[in-house]
Protein backbone atom coordinates (compact mmCIF):
# COMPACT_ATOMS: atom_id res chain seq x y z
CA UNK A 1 0.00 0.00 0.00
CA UNK A 2 1.24 3.50 -0.79
CA UNK A 3 0.62 6.10 2.19
CA UNK A 4 1.59 8.62 -0.08
CA UNK A 5 -1.57 8.06 -2.45
CA UNK A 6 -5.29 8.06 -1.31
CA UNK A 7 -6.71 4.45 -0.79
CA UNK A 8 -9.47 5.20 -3.20
CA UNK A 9 -10.05 7.44 -5.70
CA UNK A 10 -12.76 7.70 -8.28
CA UNK A 11 -12.40 9.94 -11.48
CA UNK A 12 -15.31 11.09 -13.75
CA UNK A 13 -17.24 7.32 -12.96
CA UNK A 14 -20.40 6.37 -14.15
CA UNK A 15 -22.17 3.25 -14.05
CA UNK A 16 -24.79 2.42 -16.12
CA UNK A 17 -26.65 -0.75 -15.83
CA UNK A 18 -27.84 -2.45 -19.31
CA UNK A 19 -31.11 -4.17 -19.12
CA UNK A 20 -33.89 -5.57 -21.25
CA UNK A 21 -35.43 -1.90 -21.07
CA UNK A 22 -32.56 -0.28 -22.00
CA UNK A 23 -29.78 1.23 -20.03
CA UNK A 24 -30.41 3.24 -16.13
CA UNK A 25 -27.25 5.11 -15.46
CA UNK A 26 -26.95 5.07 -11.69
CA UNK A 27 -24.00 7.09 -10.83
CA UNK A 28 -22.70 9.65 -13.09
CA UNK A 29 -19.44 11.49 -13.19
CA UNK A 30 -17.95 11.20 -9.68
CA UNK A 31 -15.31 12.53 -8.26
CA UNK A 32 -14.07 11.60 -4.56
CA UNK A 33 -10.89 10.60 -3.10
CA UNK A 34 -10.30 8.91 0.60
CA UNK A 35 -7.57 8.77 2.31
CA UNK A 36 -6.45 6.01 4.99
CA UNK A 37 -7.95 6.50 8.15
CA UNK A 38 -10.99 8.36 6.90
CA UNK A 39 -14.31 7.80 7.58
CA UNK A 40 -16.88 9.33 5.46
CA UNK A 41 -20.35 8.96 5.16
CA UNK A 42 -22.66 8.83 1.85
CA UNK A 43 -26.23 10.14 1.85
CA UNK A 44 -28.56 10.84 -1.12
CA UNK A 45 -32.34 10.00 -2.32
CA UNK A 46 -33.48 6.26 -2.33
CA UNK A 47 -32.14 4.56 -5.62
CA UNK A 48 -29.52 7.66 -5.85
CA UNK A 49 -26.84 4.67 -6.54
CA UNK A 50 -25.27 4.96 -3.09
CA UNK A 51 -25.04 1.07 -3.16
CA UNK A 52 -23.50 1.31 -6.82
CA UNK A 53 -20.77 3.18 -5.56
CA UNK A 54 -20.03 0.97 -2.90
CA UNK A 55 -19.94 -2.18 -5.11
CA UNK A 56 -18.06 -0.38 -7.46
CA UNK A 57 -15.40 0.60 -4.72
CA UNK A 58 -15.49 -3.61 -3.42
CA UNK A 59 -14.71 -4.41 -6.83
CA UNK A 60 -17.74 -6.17 -7.26
CA UNK A 61 -18.96 -4.13 -10.42
CA UNK A 62 -16.76 -2.13 -13.63
CA UNK A 63 -17.70 1.24 -13.86
CA UNK A 64 -18.91 2.14 -17.38
CA UNK A 65 -16.87 5.08 -17.72
CA UNK A 66 -14.16 7.17 -16.01
CA UNK A 67 -11.69 5.74 -13.49
CA UNK A 68 -11.29 3.46 -10.49
CA UNK A 69 -7.57 3.67 -8.92
CA UNK A 70 -7.48 1.15 -6.22
CA UNK A 71 -4.81 1.45 -3.76
CA UNK A 72 -5.50 -1.25 -1.42
CA UNK A 73 -5.87 -4.82 -0.98
CA UNK A 74 -8.87 -5.70 0.35
CA UNK A 75 -12.55 -4.51 1.98
CA UNK A 76 -14.78 -5.91 3.63
CA UNK A 77 -18.95 -5.50 3.73
CA UNK A 78 -21.35 -5.28 6.09
CA UNK A 79 -25.65 -4.88 5.43
CA UNK A 80 -28.40 -4.51 6.85
CA UNK A 81 -28.83 -7.78 7.28
CA UNK A 82 -26.23 -9.74 9.48
CA UNK A 83 -26.16 -12.61 7.32
CA UNK A 84 -25.18 -14.79 10.66
CA UNK A 85 -25.60 -18.80 10.44
CA UNK A 86 -28.74 -19.99 12.67
CA UNK A 87 -26.82 -23.14 13.64
CA UNK A 88 -23.51 -21.61 14.72
CA UNK A 89 -22.77 -20.13 17.59
CA UNK A 90 -21.34 -16.58 18.00
CA UNK A 91 -17.96 -17.57 18.13
CA UNK A 92 -18.33 -19.98 15.68
CA UNK A 93 -19.90 -17.01 13.73
CA UNK A 94 -17.25 -14.54 13.98
CA UNK A 95 -14.90 -17.49 12.92
CA UNK A 96 -16.33 -18.09 9.49
CA UNK A 97 -14.36 -15.90 7.50
CA UNK A 98 -11.36 -17.41 9.17
CA UNK A 99 -12.38 -20.79 8.09
CA UNK A 100 -13.68 -20.24 4.58
CA UNK A 101 -10.45 -18.45 3.96
CA UNK A 102 -7.97 -20.96 5.71
CA UNK A 103 -6.29 -19.08 7.96
CA UNK A 104 -7.62 -19.40 11.22
CA UNK A 105 -4.45 -19.39 12.95
CA UNK A 106 -4.25 -19.04 16.71
CA UNK A 107 -3.74 -15.38 16.65
CA UNK A 108 -7.04 -14.55 14.35
CA UNK A 109 -9.33 -16.62 16.77
CA UNK A 110 -7.56 -14.44 19.84
CA UNK A 111 -8.09 -11.37 17.19
CA UNK A 112 -11.89 -12.52 17.03
CA UNK A 113 -12.25 -12.78 20.75
CA UNK A 114 -10.75 -9.24 21.48
CA UNK A 115 -13.13 -7.72 19.11
CA UNK A 116 -16.21 -9.84 20.81
CA UNK A 117 -15.16 -8.60 24.20
CA UNK A 118 -14.42 -5.39 22.90
CA UNK A 119 -18.11 -4.99 21.45
CA UNK A 120 -19.19 -6.73 24.54
CA UNK A 121 -20.62 -9.75 23.57
CA UNK A 122 -18.34 -11.82 25.62
CA UNK A 123 -20.60 -13.59 27.26
CA UNK A 124 -22.52 -14.46 24.25
CA UNK A 125 -19.87 -16.76 22.42
CA UNK A 126 -21.91 -19.66 23.10
CA UNK A 127 -25.68 -18.73 22.47
CA UNK A 128 -27.14 -18.83 18.81
CA UNK A 129 -28.21 -15.84 17.07
CA UNK A 130 -31.43 -16.22 17.41
CA UNK A 131 -30.90 -15.67 21.31
CA UNK A 132 -29.64 -11.89 20.55
CA UNK A 133 -30.98 -8.65 20.03
CA UNK A 134 -30.55 -6.97 16.81
CA UNK A 135 -27.52 -4.96 17.88
CA UNK A 136 -25.98 -7.57 18.88
CA UNK A 137 -26.04 -9.26 15.82
CA UNK A 138 -25.09 -6.39 14.09
CA UNK A 139 -22.19 -6.56 16.72
CA UNK A 140 -21.30 -10.40 15.50
CA UNK A 141 -21.64 -8.94 12.14
CA UNK A 142 -19.11 -6.42 12.52
CA UNK A 143 -16.65 -8.99 14.49
CA UNK A 144 -16.74 -11.60 11.56
CA UNK A 145 -16.01 -8.57 8.89
CA UNK A 146 -13.02 -6.97 10.95
CA UNK A 147 -11.53 -10.38 11.87
CA UNK A 148 -10.51 -10.18 8.25
CA UNK A 149 -8.37 -7.36 8.76
CA UNK A 150 -9.41 -5.46 5.73
CA UNK A 151 -7.98 -2.66 4.71
CA UNK A 152 -11.59 -0.58 3.98
CA UNK A 153 -14.94 -1.20 5.34
CA UNK A 154 -18.25 -1.15 3.40
CA UNK A 155 -21.25 -0.58 5.62
CA UNK A 156 -24.18 -0.50 3.47
CA UNK A 157 -27.45 0.89 5.98
CA UNK A 158 -25.75 -1.33 8.62
CA UNK A 159 -27.97 0.03 11.70
CA UNK A 160 -31.21 0.68 9.19
CA UNK A 161 -33.12 -2.42 10.57
CA UNK A 162 -32.46 -1.25 14.25
CA UNK A 163 -35.03 0.13 16.77
CA UNK A 164 -33.74 3.55 17.96
CA UNK A 165 -32.39 3.00 20.92
CA UNK A 166 -30.29 0.09 19.86
CA UNK A 167 -29.65 2.05 16.99
CA UNK A 168 -27.96 4.58 18.92
CA UNK A 169 -26.12 2.02 21.14
CA UNK A 170 -24.45 -0.08 18.58
CA UNK A 171 -23.68 3.23 16.19
CA UNK A 172 -21.73 4.06 19.47
CA UNK A 173 -19.49 0.28 19.74
CA UNK A 174 -19.17 0.26 16.53
CA UNK A 175 -17.67 3.13 15.79
CA UNK A 176 -15.21 3.00 18.82
CA UNK A 177 -14.38 -0.34 17.95
CA UNK A 178 -13.20 0.84 14.26
CA UNK A 179 -11.71 4.32 15.35
CA UNK A 180 -9.62 2.28 18.15
CA UNK A 181 -8.30 0.24 14.79
CA UNK A 182 -7.78 3.58 12.47
CA UNK A 183 -10.27 1.93 9.76
CA UNK A 184 -11.18 3.56 6.77
CA UNK A 185 -14.56 3.37 6.50
CA UNK A 186 -17.47 4.40 4.19
CA UNK A 187 -21.00 4.09 5.38
CA UNK A 188 -23.77 4.80 3.44
CA UNK A 189 -26.76 5.72 5.50
CA UNK A 190 -30.40 7.68 5.31
CA UNK A 191 -30.05 9.07 8.82
CA UNK A 192 -28.20 12.50 8.62
CA UNK A 193 -27.52 12.23 12.28
CA UNK A 194 -25.68 8.97 11.80
CA UNK A 195 -23.74 10.71 9.20
CA UNK A 196 -22.59 13.27 11.16
CA UNK A 197 -21.94 11.73 14.86
CA UNK A 198 -20.05 9.18 13.25
CA UNK A 199 -18.12 10.74 10.50
CA UNK A 200 -15.11 12.58 9.31
CA UNK A 201 -17.10 13.88 5.70
CA UNK A 202 -20.05 13.71 4.54
CA UNK A 203 -20.55 13.05 0.88
CA UNK A 204 -24.55 14.27 -0.67
CA UNK A 205 -25.49 12.51 -3.87
CA UNK A 206 -28.16 13.78 -6.07
CA UNK A 207 -31.47 12.26 -7.33
CA UNK A 208 -30.39 9.64 -9.91
CA UNK A 209 -28.07 9.36 -11.64
CA UNK A 210 -26.15 10.09 -8.34
CA UNK A 211 -23.27 12.80 -8.78
CA UNK A 212 -21.99 14.51 -5.71
CA UNK A 213 -23.76 17.57 -4.81
CA UNK A 214 -21.71 18.49 -1.91
CA UNK A 215 -18.64 17.23 0.10
CA UNK A 216 -18.60 18.29 3.51
CA UNK A 217 -15.56 18.08 6.04
CA UNK A 218 -17.02 17.90 9.47
CA UNK A 219 -15.38 19.85 11.95
CA UNK A 220 -17.33 19.71 15.52
CA UNK A 221 -15.90 21.30 18.96
CA UNK A 222 -16.26 18.20 20.13
CA UNK A 223 -12.38 16.83 19.33
CA UNK A 224 -13.18 12.82 20.19
CA UNK A 225 -14.65 10.39 17.71
CA UNK A 226 -17.51 9.49 19.89
CA UNK A 227 -20.86 9.93 18.32
CA UNK A 228 -22.69 10.30 21.58
CA UNK A 229 -20.42 13.49 22.62
CA UNK A 230 -19.86 14.44 18.85
CA UNK A 231 -24.49 14.77 18.82
CA UNK A 232 -23.95 17.39 22.26
CA UNK A 233 -21.14 19.56 19.60
CA UNK A 234 -23.24 22.78 19.08
CA UNK A 235 -22.28 22.98 15.45
CA UNK A 236 -24.00 19.26 15.16
CA UNK A 237 -27.20 20.94 14.57
CA UNK A 238 -25.69 23.63 11.95
CA UNK A 239 -24.61 20.38 9.91
CA UNK A 240 -27.69 18.84 10.28
CA UNK A 241 -29.38 21.75 8.79
CA UNK A 242 -26.90 22.42 5.94
CA UNK A 243 -27.31 18.51 4.85
CA UNK A 244 -31.00 17.88 5.53
CA UNK A 245 -31.96 21.50 3.39
CA UNK A 246 -29.46 20.11 0.19
CA UNK A 247 -31.38 16.63 0.44
CA UNK A 248 -34.63 18.17 0.60
CA UNK A 249 -34.13 20.70 -1.91
CA UNK A 250 -32.91 17.59 -3.65
CA UNK A 251 -35.85 15.46 -3.33
CA UNK A 252 -38.60 18.27 -3.62
CA UNK A 253 -37.84 19.57 -7.18
CA UNK A 254 -37.86 18.48 -10.58
N1 LIG B 1 -27.84 -4.92 -11.11
C1 LIG B 1 -28.65 -3.94 -11.52
N2 LIG B 1 -29.25 -3.99 -12.71
C2 LIG B 1 -30.05 -2.99 -13.14
N3 LIG B 1 -30.30 -1.88 -12.43
C3 LIG B 1 -29.73 -1.77 -11.22
C4 LIG B 1 -28.88 -2.79 -10.70
N4 LIG B 1 -28.44 -2.41 -9.46
C5 LIG B 1 -29.01 -1.21 -9.23
N5 LIG B 1 -29.77 -0.83 -10.28
C6 LIG B 1 -30.50 0.44 -10.40
O1 LIG B 1 -29.56 1.50 -10.22
C7 LIG B 1 -30.14 2.54 -9.42
C8 LIG B 1 -29.31 2.78 -8.19
O2 LIG B 1 -29.44 1.67 -7.30
P1 LIG B 1 -28.69 1.59 -5.88
O3 LIG B 1 -29.13 0.34 -5.22
O4 LIG B 1 -27.26 1.80 -6.09
O5 LIG B 1 -29.31 2.86 -5.14
P2 LIG B 1 -29.29 3.23 -3.58
O6 LIG B 1 -29.07 4.69 -3.51
O7 LIG B 1 -28.34 2.35 -2.85
O8 LIG B 1 -30.80 2.86 -3.19
P3 LIG B 1 -31.52 2.84 -1.73
O9 LIG B 1 -31.39 4.21 -1.16
O10 LIG B 1 -32.94 2.53 -2.08
O11 LIG B 1 -30.84 1.77 -0.95
C9 LIG B 1 -31.58 2.10 -9.12
O12 LIG B 1 -32.43 2.68 -10.08
C10 LIG B 1 -31.54 0.60 -9.31
O13 LIG B 1 -32.80 0.11 -9.71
Amino acid sequence: MNKEKPLIQLRDLSVTFMTKSGGTDAIKNINLEIKEGEFISIVGPSGCGKSTLLSVIAGLILPTTGTFIKNFQTAGYMFQQDFLLPWRTIKANALLGLEVKNIKTKEKVELALELLEGLGLKDFLNYYPNQLSGGMRQRVALARTLVLEPDVLLLDEPFSALDYQTRLNTQQEISLTLRKRNKTVILVTHDISEAISMSDRVVILSKRPGTILKDIVLQLESDDKDPFSRRKAPSFGKYFNLIWEVLNHEITTN
